[in-house]
């Protein structure tokens, strides 16, 4: 479903992203790890066609996101570290309006409704102004408008970045939801708790390079965070 091939970005001579090869079915959830100006972000930015990539190609669906933009678009939701919404509108007002964006139809609010339910929104904050939620309820708010749109991929940037564990954990599972309906997701995050817990592959990024990539199910969470501190160069290796 997403498929990023020799994708290379470049800001004013600052390798951002080199050459990277990463394939994310339908049904995986693939971390990119990695310190800060790894290159999570920017790739993050090329597949939502945010910034244009200086070489190599990033697909969705088998669609280059710099040739047809809409139509990549269409297939894709974006979740940021704060999820933007309107915040005088309410949460089901707001699922409604940016839907409707998508779609170009309304879906009816019992759906909606549904899907801020699936998303754990509790149905009587989803008739409050958004104004007054927290960061965790907005993201539900953002996860079922992905629902709603139908999203075959979601790209996520720090998503748990701020959340209390409690929270966190409620995202986690919220993630294990949206892999069993196919959808393809990749995320950055600095948490590799969150990783291996949610992750089914974790690609470890340094210096805009992809340097490895795990099948979780291959590492325990002692081995995953002493080969990202190794990567990442934080720490060597006894
Ligand atoms: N708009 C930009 N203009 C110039 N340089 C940029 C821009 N965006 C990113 N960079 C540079 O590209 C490199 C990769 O940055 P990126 O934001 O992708 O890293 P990251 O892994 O997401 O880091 P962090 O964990 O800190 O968010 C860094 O050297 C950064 O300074």
């Amino acid at each position: 479903m997403l498929h990023a091939q020799d994708l290379t970005k470049r800001y004013n001579g600052v390798l951002a992203l080199d050459r990277l090869n990463l394939t994310v079915a339908g049904g995986e959830i693939f971390c990119l790890l990695g310190g800060n100006g790894a290159g999570k972000t920017t790739t993050i930015n090329l597949f939502l066609n945010f910034v244009p990539p200086s070489s190599g190609r990033a697909l969705v669906d088998n669609i280059d996101v710099t040739r047809n933009p809409l139509e990549a678009k269409r297939q894709i939701a974006y979740i940021p570290e704060t999820v933007m919404l309107y915040g005088s509108l309410s949460g089901l007002e707001n699922i409604s309006y940016f839907t409707t964006l998508a779609l170009g139809v309304k879906r009816p609010d019992d759906e909606l409704l549904e899907l801020l339910d699936q998303a754990g929104l509790a149905r009587e904050a989803a008739f409050k102004r958004v104004g007054g939620y927290s960061k965790g309820m907005r993201q539900k708010v953002g996860i079922a408008i992905a629902m709603a749109k139908n999203a075959r991929a979601l790209l996520l940037d720090e998503p748990t970045s701020g959340l209390d564990p409690q929270a966190a954990n409620e995202f986690a599972s919220l993630l294990q939801k949206l892999k069993h309906k196919n959808i393809a997701i990749l995320m950055t995050t600095h948490d590799l708790f969150l990783a291996k817990q949610t992750g089914t592959h974790v690609g470890i990024m340094r210096s805009g390079k992809l340097i490895s990539t795990l099948a979780t199910v291959d590492v325990d969470s002692t081995d995953l965070e002493r080969i990202y501190l190794e990567i990442s160069g934080s720490r060597q290796l006894a």
